[in-house]
């Protein structure tokens, strides 16, 4: 079985910063992966290797079996959906939430456009209401609060029935129900065997939606640990990856974690 996305060395240099670090990771079919690390670990600019959008400066990078460098990043974007503040910030405010799903599909059916407009819209409009924000499917996306932007966004992402699906902090900025309907939108997402493969980026192990199979812990553009998530989301693993003592509960499919008691004088220092 070929593997939906292979990395193997990936090493991503910008001047003097080494942003990604020998980086190996696969992932396969039906898998939803989670990557957690502390800001600057190097998550987003992960993703935007697996979305076709950085080229590795060294290591070769395989994306739903194509190889990067080797293949039309065209042809393989509309393959791969993807949510992030950097495109979200790329939408024009006043462009329709319809029109913000619909022309995440124009880049891999515009030439057909005319032919398959009515099957675009009532694809979108099953998306919306899919993320429970079809009733803003005429409002313009400028008006609409952080939460509701953060599921159109996966709709959008989700508009061109891709192979991979990447959200970059899709919960970033909501408040806690916000938060909770999120994260039970992508358990849903993620129980369903249609869904694409899934890869979620996050700070919090509490965003970790249940169904999530595997975990990779990034430090320093390194994989600190990686695999399914009840190996990985350990106190071990996670307090290495923040660099400060944690423990860390599961229950009813979610996780948590806090500092152990006194850890955080100084020991998120030390560990650096
Ligand atoms: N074009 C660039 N030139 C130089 N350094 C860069 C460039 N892009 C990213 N970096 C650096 O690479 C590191 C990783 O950035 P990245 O945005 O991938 O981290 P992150 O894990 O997503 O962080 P956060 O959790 O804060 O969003 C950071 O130190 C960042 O400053």
């Amino acid at each position: 079985m070929t593997d939906v996305l292979d990395l193997q060395d990936v090493t991503v240099r910008r001047g003097a910063t080494t942003i990604l670090d020998g980086l190996s990771w696969q992932i396969r079919d039906g898998e939803r992966w989670v990557v957690l690390g502390r800001n600057g670990a190097g998550k987003t600019s992960l993703l935007q290797v697996c979305s076709g959008r950085m080229h590795p400066t060294s290591g070769t990078a395989h994306l739903l079996g194509e190889r990067l460098g080797g293949v039309d990043v065209f042809e393989l974007r509309p393959r791969i959906g993807l949510s992030s503040a950097a495109l979200a910030d790329r939408i024009p405010s006043g462009e329709t939430v319809l029109d913000v799903v619909l022309t995440a599909s124009y880049g891999y059916t515009g030439r057909w456009r005319e032919s398959y407009e009515e099957q675009d819209e009532a694809r979108a409009h099953e998306l919306l209401r899919a993320f429970g924000v079809e009733h803003l499917a005429a409002r313009y996306f400028g008006t609409l609060s952080e939460g509701e932007r953060k599921r159109v966004q996966i709709a959008r992402a989700l508009m061109s029935d891709p192979e991979l699906l990447l959200l970059d902090e899709p919960a970033a900025g909501l408040d806690l129900g916000g938060r909770e309907e999120l994260v039970a939108a992508l358990a849903e997402l993620a129980a369903d065997p249609r869904s694409p493969v899934i890869v979620l980026v996050t700070h919090h192990v509490e965003e970790v939606p249940p169904g999530f199979t595997h975990a990779l812990l990034l430090r320093d553009g390194r994989a600190q640990a990686a695999g399914p998530v009840a190996e990985v989301l350990t106190a071990d693993e996670l307090s290495a990856t923040f660099g400060v003592p944690l423990a860390v509960q599961r229950g009813g499919g979610r996780w948590a974690a806090r500092a152990l008691p006194a850890a955080l004088t100084g020991a998120r220092a030390a560990a650096r």
